[in-house]
């Protein structure tokens, strides 16, 4: 991922604290971004609620400077501020010191009485970079803001909330607007972070975009601006072997997942789909699709026969297969045969007892799309999700995409991207069959794996975005045209 990439570059707590201090060593001064942080947040305040009684909750650190410097445009703007410190102003330091002696106003106890008759809450106890879980008074405070229900400005995370990782450490009172700098942290997308953090607004205080440079970022927000530039698009001399061809292995009881696989491939562009499915279930599927063609495995359900033909560039395996010796003969044989290969589903399943044995046969693209579940059946690696989907795919050799609500598409090199647009309306069955069906058929054109996984997931969402309540997964695969002919139409801008 390349330099204009970088407005979607996710930013761990360490490296933001690098951008800031490279930001300083370039002569922006650390009360100037404190100065722009806190204003940021009166604004976004001011923007978002009338003027009312606000309390202001400052911690120890930088984060608490930010609250101060809001307290004081705050009270400027007319509102009656109410402003309390965890710990001693004396002890304060740095720039969160400074801006401290520039509030000449009272300074209260950090307690729960704070809340009493406030219309709204500034969180700025701690941010992204929290080392341990809140406790005491810090404790006390946010249970009671969460037990109240006030509407809550967080300043860079909701205190308590890991930036890194989207997890809880201890507590965390949910807000409406989390106003943060510079760039999103890995926290703001992945669960449940995203979801206390209310509107994510992500203000720029001057730290110059030249930082990055020297940062080694591998973790990015998905987004057309990842994969746009190599998106597979038809070109006017193309014909449709150029297009690839995609075969999808069918079970023999569950028709319907290899079908929405194979319609998915097709809506994002493969030039041929091909579904190879066993002899008794051919009329079944035969008869359901149109452009999709099927082919009979013979008895002894060998793909050996369908694969000599050369064309088929792309396999997909496990959709409706069935956890059986079949399946897992299906993925090793579509494995050794070189072909770029989407493993779903059973096809993860059935390696459960044995998972060395699938990580051995994978040498080419292959991509793993497991749910939790499934997941949990192939990788033994504990911690948060963003670190598991990495590790896993280190260890496997594929791109491993690990499904939710919070997407993470991790390549054993370490790139990974974290999905946002996946509305929940996905949680219905067959639309991870659709989303192994869009990435073979971006894979079928030739875009590279984890391009392919990535631009995939993003569409898979967007296409469930657009169609929006009451959505069945049979509807995703005729969503995909009018997702691309936007893509197409706005291009970046949209
Ligand atoms: N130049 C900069 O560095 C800028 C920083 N900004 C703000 O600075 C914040 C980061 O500042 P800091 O690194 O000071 O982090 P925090 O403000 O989150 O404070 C960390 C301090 O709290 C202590 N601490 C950590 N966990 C604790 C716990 N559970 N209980 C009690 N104390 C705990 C730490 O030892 C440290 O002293 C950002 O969130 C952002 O709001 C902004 O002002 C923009 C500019
Ligand atoms: N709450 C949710 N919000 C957004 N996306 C979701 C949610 N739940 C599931 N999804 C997405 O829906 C798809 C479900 O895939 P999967 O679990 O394999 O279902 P199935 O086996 O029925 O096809 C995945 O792409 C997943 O990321
Ligand atoms: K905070």
């Amino acid at each position: 991922m390349n330099a204009p990439d970088h407005h979607l570059a996710l930013l761990t707590t360490a490296q933001m604290a690098q951008a800031d201090q490279a930001a300083v060593q370039a002569g922006i001064s650390g009360i100037a971004l404190m100065e722009a942080a806190g204003a940021a947040v009166a604004s976004a305040v001011s923007a978002r609620w009338r003027r009312q009684t606000v309390s202001i909750l400052c911690g120890p650190g930088n984060n608490g400077g930010d609250g101060f410097v809001a307290a004081r445009h705050l009270r400027d703007a007319g509102w009656p501020v109410r402003l309390g410190l965890l710990g001693d102003k004396a002890l304060l330091t740095g720039d969160a010191a400074h801006h401290a002696q520039l509030w000449n106003d009272d300074i209260h106890p950090l307690t729960p009485a704070l809340l009493d008759g406030a219309g709204l809450v500034i969180d700025a106890l701690f941010g992204a970079g929290l080392s341990r879980p809140l406790s005491g008074a810090a404790a006390s405070v946010i249970a009671a803001l969460a037990d109240r229900g006030l509407p809550v400005c967080a300043v860079d995370v909701p205190s308590g909330l890991d930036g890194n990782t989207g997890q809880v450490l201890g507590l965390v009172a949910p807000a409406s607007i989390t106003v943060t700098f510079f760039r999103k942290k890995p926290g703001h997308m992945l669960l449940p972070g995203r979801q206390l953090c209310g509107e994510i607004q992500v203000v720029d205080i001057g730290v110059p975009d030249t930082v990055l440079a020297a940062l080694p970022i591998s973790v990015f927000q998905n987004g057309p601006e990842l994969w746009l530039q190599r998106y597979p698009w038809p070109t006017p001399d193309g014909h449709k072997y150029q297009r690839g061809h995609a075969l999808v292995i069918g079970g023999r009881l569950m028709t319907g997942a290899a079908r929405l696989a194979a319609t998915a491939c097709a809506r994002v562009g493969a030039g041929l789909v091909s579904i190879a499915a066993p002899a008794t279930a051919w009329s079944v599927y035969a008869g359901s699709v149109t452009s999709v063609m099927v082919y009979p495995l013979r008895e002894s359900g060998s793909l050996d026969e369908v694969l000599s033909d050369g064309r088929i560039n792309v396999l997909v395996v496990g959709p409706g297969a069935g956890v059986s010796d079949l399946t897992r003969m299906h993925a090793l044989q579509a494995l050794a045969s070189r072909r770029a290969v989407v493993l779903d589903a059973d096809a993860i399943s059935v390696f459960s007892s044995d998972p060395q044995a699938l990580f051995s046969a994978i040498a080419g693209p292959c991509v793993l799309t497991p749910h939790e579940g499934e997941f949990n059946r192939l990788f033994s690696v504990d911690g948060p999700k963003l670190d598991r989907a990495r590790q896993a795919a280190r260890s496997s050799g594929a791109i491993v995409v690990l499904k939710g609500a919070d997407t993470v598409i991790a390549a054993p090199d370490g790139r990974t991207v974290i999905n946002g647009n996946a509305p929940a309306y996905l949680a219905t069955g067959g639309t991870g069959d659709v989303l192994a069906g869009l990435i073979a058929g971006l894979m079928a054109q030739g875009m590279e794996a984890f391009d392919a996984a990535t631009a995939g997931v993003w569409l898979h969402g967007e296409a469930a975005r657009l169609f929006g309540p009451g959505l069945l997964s049979e509807d995703l695969p005729g969503m995909v045209p009018r997702v691309l002919r936007r893509l197409l139409r706005h291009g970046l801008s949209r």
